[in-house]
């Protein structure tokens, strides 16, 4: 018998080698990497899915009332029954992310000893890598990622920022400025559209909010039936915004799983458990993943925001009363509690429940 057949190796081992690296190597998806059996028939879909909810941001601030009041009410119901939207009117130029996904692109193409320079340990977040090692019997996600924090200022780790391609670094500081004008447009916009004082969640947030950007690429994979680029999960953030590429992989869970369709100009808003806790339950944090493919990789940068982990955030008072009972109690730095049951195949959310 071959000796290497059925040796698994430590998901430490695994995890300090990159999944591109294996894809070059022409190596077969292994566990922990395999996480379920042949879904090929599973991961096609109907065209009868119903379709994700387009929201035209640039309504919401324009002088027309009506149109403004109609793309809030959409803003609300799309929310309240999937909890993310495609946004389109997001100000963000076309031209600009095409930039950012080329950098992107260009970071990963690079020889490993490039990435390597940025590399985090197996143990931690920040840097280029994979997640840190999960818990027992959970699998691994058939994916690269560099991750980052990119706002307050004084948490970045300029260590782990590329210098490569050159343009890199210019690029995501120009970003971060555009996710940080974003996320008070859109905060703004979730506040109306359920007629609370429009900063409310700009005020749980805070000023030290915190950015975190995420570039995840997902290599091609022989199997792709076999493995997952993400497993299924829900955001510990308050919300995420998520820009693909032109290849579809992610997918939200309502009822079913359906493919979010890749739009060139939009940006995906997906709520994460905070804006779940912070709206008493009424906007949703949907369960995702990612599914990978043989022929085509993919990449997306995806931008978490998160209320300052030094502010207690809780449901708005507005949104609790006898028809709503409160249904979360406040909390307190959710992102760690968060991690802890992501890392264990769990949701957190009912830790927040009353
Ligand atoms: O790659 C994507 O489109 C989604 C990634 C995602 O869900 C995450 O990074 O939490
Ligand atoms: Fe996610």
């Amino acid at each position: 018998m071959d000796m290497a057949e059925g040796l698994v190796l430590p998901a430490e081992v695994l995890l300090s080698k990159r999944v591109q690296q294996m894809v070059i190597n022409g190596e077969e998806p292994q566990p922990p990497y395999v996480c379920r059996e042949d879904c090929s028939n599973e991961d096609s879909f109907p065209d009868t899915a119903p379709p994700i909810p387009v929201i035209d941001l640039s309504l919401i601030s324009s002088q027309q009332p009506c149109a403004a009041r109609e793309e809030l009410e959409k803003l609300r119901s799309a929310l309240c029954s999937w909890g993310c939207f495609q946004a389109t009117g997001h100000g963000i130029s076309k031209p600009f992310l095409a930039k950012i996904r080329e950098v992107t692109r260009e970071f990963f193409e690079q020889p490993m000893e490039e990435k390597g320079k940025h590399a985090k340990g197996v143990k931690e977040f920040e840097g280029y890598g994979a997640d840190p090692v999960p818990y027992e019997g959970q699998s691994l996600d058939w994916s690269d990622r560099l991750v980052l924090n990119v706002y307050p200022e004084d948490r970045r780790k300029l260590k782990f920022w590329p210098e490569n391609p050159k343009s890199f670094r210019e690029v995501l500081e120009d970003y971060t400025t555009k996710m940080r004008t974003l996320t008070e447009l859109v905060s703004r916009a979730m506040a109306e559209s359920l007629n609370l004082e429009k900063n409310c969640f700009l005020n749980q947030f805070g000023e030290q909010g915190t950015l975190v950007a995420r570039f995840n690429y997902y290599p091609t994979c022989q199997r792709p039936d076999l493995v997952l680029g993400l497993k299924p999960h829900a955001d510990g953030t308050g919300y995420t915004i998520i820009l693909q590429d032109n290849v579809p992989g992610l997918q939200v869970l309502k009822d079913k799983w359906i493919t979010v369709p890749t739009i060139s100009d939009a940006l995906f808003i997906l709520m994460g458990d905070q804006m779940e806790i912070m709206t008493n339950g009424m906007f949703k944090s949907p369960v995702h993943r990612v599914l990978t493919n043989s022929e085509e990789e993919r990449i997306s940068v995806v931008v978490f925001y998160s209320p300052d982990p030094n502010k207690e955030i809780g449901p708005e008072e507005e949104l609790i009363n006898k028809e709503r009972p409160r249904l979360f109690r406040k909390v307190k730095d959710y992102s760690d509690i968060h991690w802890d049951y992501y890392q264990q195949g769990k949701r957190a959310l009912h830790v927040a429940k009353v």
